[in-house]
């Protein structure tokens, strides 16, 4: 029997297989082959006879939007949300080549995009599929998006998808998007994110010459900033070493480019001290923090007019959404989905860690934004992350970034991914037939 436990059936080898045909497509930025991956996908669809439509609001990047329509379709829908393009590799670091798909002896499924996140949206497809196996019809409507960009911010696809009239029109209740795999046993769950704040500060002083004492340099200007900067940080980092704040309840601030120098052919000029100095920023803000204060600390503090600075934004994300409130999905009986989420997982088996805040940027700030309960969550416990493993270059805002997070890597179990499915199965079910007051003005009464 251990050898039964340990072969998959021919149901679940087909679900591996389809999931592997996912995951070699290559959809690497900065060319992700979209209409690939959407073809794919149509065909599933296809398969479950679920109507596709493919959105373009930008061409060349495809959004693909299924919809499984409900008995009730005047009910607010599911948005099951994903994301289809995943970050580049360094290919000769990886064990398996990134987009081979390839299933060790123990199971472990190698790939770009094994974590982050063909695998959700894979989950989705055969959580759907599994459903209408059983004969299951759901009140709501339910939608399946697969949208382009998230790894480059999202702006021409889930920024657009969310701002536009056929949004609307989907009269969605509640997003589900993507979490982080958990090395324990309870499933990690998310209800907000930092927003990214990419800061530029600049100095400027009096050139002279590189033997001269004299106040005011660009350089000095400019290492009295990143002085106050480290102090900051490093006041935040404690929070997290000393066990008082969650990675993503402080401001993260890393300094990623520091640009000075007067270039000469052999390297730098050395006996100059240049006149302009320049350092750049990957600042997370959480949406507990005060946007304002922090502001005001950038000014006054980092890049002070008094010490010939000067500071922009290369990218600035809000942590409001259009009515001012914070970007924080309630994890409280006030949000049922919040509720019916919980009690869903307990159902399929599975245990809930404590909700957390994203550490990094995904789309669903895109949907909180406008008001919507979005939950990050990859159905991936006893799977390792690796965060701050190594970096990557991806095109952001036309600029060259390195990021120093990373959870794309790696890979998942077999058997991991196929109970995120029965997770899956259990959750869409409960949203699906959710109705608000159980729907039965006699059940509120009794209480
Ligand atoms: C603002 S574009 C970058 C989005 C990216 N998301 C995941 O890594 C991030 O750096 O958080
Ligand atoms: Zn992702
Ligand atoms: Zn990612």
């Amino acid at each position: 029997s251990s050898i039964e436990a340990s072969v998959p059936s021919t149901a679940s080898a087909e679900i591996i297989s389809r999931f592997q045909h996912y995951l070699q497509i290559n959809t690497a930025q900065p060319n992700p082959h979209y209409y690939e991956a959407v073809d794919f996908l149509i065909s599933q669809a296809k398969s479950l006879s679920l109507e596709s439509h493919t959105l373009e609001f930008v061409q060349g990047k495809p959004l693909l939007l299924l919809k499984w329509p409900g008995s009730t379709p005047d009910l607010p829908s599911i948005l099951l949300y994903s994301h289809t393009d995943v970050v580049p590799s360094e290919h000769h670091k990886w064990v398996y080549p990134p987009f081979s798909a390839h299933i060790d002896d123990d199971g472990n499924i190698y790939a770009r995009g094994s974590q982050d996140m063909k695998c959700v949206g894979m989950q989705y497809v055969e959580a759907v599929r599994r459903l209408k196996a059983s004969g299951f019809q759901p009140l709501r409507s339910i939608y399946l998006a697969f949208a382009p960009d998230e790894e480059i911010g999202g702006e021409d696809g889930a920024q657009k998808f969310a701002q536009s009239e056929i949004f609307d029109q989907l009269n969605v209740g509640v997003v589900l998007d993507e979490g982080l795999a958990s090395p324990g046993e309870n499933y990690s769950a998310f209800y907000a994110e930092r927003s990214p704040w990419w800061l530029t500060i600049k100095a400027t002083g009096a050139p002279g010459h590189g033997a001269k004492l004299y106040d005011n340099t660009a350089m000095e200007n400019l290492l009295k900033s990143i002085e106050s900067i480290r102090r900051f940080r490093a006041s935040q980092f404690d929070m997290i070493k000393g066990g008082l704040m969650a990675e993503g309840e402080v401001v993260s601030v890393n300094m990623v480019f520091l640009k000075a120098g007067t270039p000469s052919p052999t390297g730098f000029v050395m006996n100059l001290q240049p006149s302009e100095a320049e350092a750049g920023f990957d600042i997370r803000v959480p949406p507990t923090a005060d946007p304002e204060s922090l502001e005001k600390r950038i000014a006054e503090e980092w890049a002070p007019a008094s010490r010939n600075m000067t500071f922009s934004f290369m990218h600035q994300v809000t942590v409001y959404d259009k009515s001012g409130n914070r970007l924080i999905t309630k994890t409280d009986s006030s949000n049922p989905w919040w509720t019916l989420f919980e009690d869903a997982i307990q159902k399929a088996g599975g245990k809930l860690g404590k909700p957390e805040i994203f550490p990094a940027a995904t789309d669903s700030h895109h949907f909180r934004k406008r008001g919507l309960p979005a939950i990050g969550f990859s159905p991936m416990a006893n799977t390792p992350i690796l965060l701050h493993d190594h970096n990557e270059d991806l095109q952001c805002n036309g600029q060259l970034r390195l990021t120093d997070i990373n959870f794309d890597l790696l890979f998942l179990n077999q058997d991991e991914y196929l109970k995120g499915i029965e997770i899956y199965e259990s959750i869409i079910k409960a949203f699906a037939t959710y109705v608000e007051n159980g729907g039965n003005k006699e059940s509120k009464a009794e209480l």
